[in-house]
């Protein structure tokens, strides 16, 4: 245990710590699916934060700096032994050949339910550890000593669910300051809003800057995501355009609830062309790293004219941020709407702002469209009607028809296809043909 380590091996340091883990983790972190440096050589890994839980349970902030522009701060909760149990064979990181930790294995601890354990207790009662803060709604009971597992599957963090109680989401790649994945679904419970389950207890750091680290939510324990169910219908051929009407209604309902809580603001002219830039920017970056965006350049720059000319109107708002049929789960014949995180790799400051509800449209109509390419053979006539339903429950909960503003929301499909083409071709290359297809599409003017 770290216990013996650190008691016989003098004292543990975020410097003394470093020499310990910057080869497992050289070899580690690039191999995690939140790992946003991949494919770029690690010019320096550096420790933010260290709070030791308990013995041979660290909580660590690890900052890695690249040579590209993809630095990153990643929270990691580390378990040190010297030989750790058979059934955490799986979440070894590595043997450490320096330093304090010389000799012992070190693994991925959320994998431990010895601290998945510590972790619910911990949030179970409030209060400090180090820099680390725990704390709760103060209404919902929280049983104790609830047995965890890891949720398997694509994520971009690491969640553990509870006695199929409560889910606990660890943020894995940090931005300073308060995620929008606590802040909105808090607000939104507060007010009553019975679409997105509200966080139950969280915890964060107050060093560096008030910054969200998990949040634990209720675990809807029947719940099939749309992603799934989608990729269902389409094997079984099902028609899913009533899941997708009310999955529209469910969209509208959530904007409503989100312009009531939050205040929003008024689009002008200049904040519409701010935006068009803002789109042109990306789509010019993107296109370095995703050389096949490149000949699509002058259309797809064309498709954002209408952002920079959007007269007042539609008001913008918080909004979801990266919606998609992945964020949505049926549980009870109803739509839930999770993961408020917004797009991981934009700045945090940015997914906090208001912006248009479109946004949140767009990122939908491509999931349809996603759903569809997944499986072959390619079934545009089921995305098309997917779509289309999808908008006619918004508007039928809205004061706005989406179908009306067919400009805006292709304006809008065309920056989410190009994010989408940056987020394949650094997490999943071989799903790059995806966006690209929308790409084409979208490009010309289908
Ligand atoms: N409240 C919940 N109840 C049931 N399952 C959930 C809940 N929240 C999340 N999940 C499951 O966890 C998965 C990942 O959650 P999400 O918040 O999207 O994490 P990430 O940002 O890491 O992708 C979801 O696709 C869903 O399967
Ligand atoms: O991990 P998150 O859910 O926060 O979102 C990221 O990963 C998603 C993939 O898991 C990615 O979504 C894209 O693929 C989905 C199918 O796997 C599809 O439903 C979405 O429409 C498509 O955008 C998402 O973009 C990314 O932010």
């Amino acid at each position: 245990m770290l216990e013996t380590a650190t008691q016989s091996r003098g004292d543990l340091s975020p410097t003394t710590l470093l020499t310990s883990l910057d080869g497992v983790l050289q070899e580690w972190l690039p191999r995690q699916r939140w790992f946003a440096g991949k494919g770029l050589p690690i010019t320096e890994l550096a420790v933010v934060s260290m709070t030791e839980l308990q013995p041979g349970c660290l909580h660590l902030l690890i900052r890695s700096r690249h040579t590209g522009e993809r630095d990153g701060c990643y929270q990691l909760l580390l378990g040190v032994e010297e030989d750790p149990p058979p059934h955490l064979q799986h979440a070894v990181i590595g043997r450490a050949d320096a330093g304090p930790l010389q000799g012992l294995t070190v693994y991925d601890a959320l994998h431990d339910p010895r601290s998945a354990a510590l972790l619910l207790e911990r949030l179970r009662t409030p209060g400090a550890a180090g820099p680390l803060r725990f704390e709760r709604d103060g209404q919902t009971e929280v049983p104790p000593g609830l047995t965890p597992r890891v949720l398997d599957g694509e994520q971009s963090n690491t969640s553990l669910v509870y006695g199929d109680l409560f889910i606990l989401k660890i943020f894995r790649r940090i931005q300073y300051g308060t995620n929008p994945d606590l802040e909105v679904p808090r607000a939104l419970g507060l007010e009553g809003c019975a679409r997105v389950p509200a966080p139950v207890a969280w915890f964060w750091t107050a060093e560096p800057r008030g910054t969200t680290l998990g949040v634990l939510q209720p675990f809807l324990r029947d719940a099939t995501d749309g992603w799934t169910m989608a990729l269902q219908a389409l094997a079984t051929g099902d028609d899913f355009t009533d899941e997708s009407f009310e999955l529209g209604r469910a969209t509208a309902e959530v904007h409503l609830a989100l312009a009531e809580v939050f205040a929003p603001g008024l689009p002008d002219r200049q904040g519409g062309r701010r935006l068009a830039s803002a789109m042109i920017t990306r789509l010019e970056a993107t296109a370095r790293q995703v050389p096949a965006l490149v000949p699509y350049m002058a259309q797809l720059r064309a498709a954002y004219g209408v952002v920079g000319a959007r007269v007042p109107g539609q008001p913008d708002q918080r909004i979801h941020g990266d919606l998609h049929l992945g964020q949505v789960l049926w549980a009870g014949h109803r739509w839930y709407v999770i993961d408020f995180e917004g797009e991981p790799s934009r700045p945090i400051a940015e997914r906090r702002r208001t912006q248009a509800p479109v946004r949140d449209i767009a990122g939908m109509l491509r999931s349809f469209e996603y759903a569809a390419h997944a499986r072959r053979p390619w079934q545009p006539q089921w995305a098309q009607r997917c779509r289309e339903a999808y908008c006619a429950g918004y508007a039928s909960e809205s004061a706005w028809d989406p179908r009306k503003q067919g400009a805006l929301l292709r304006a809008y499909e065309t920056d989410r296809a190009v994010y989408e083409a940056l987020y394949e071709a650094r997490h999943r290359p071989d799903w790059l043909p995806v966006p690209m297809a929308a790409i084409d599409r979208l490009a010309k003017g289908i």
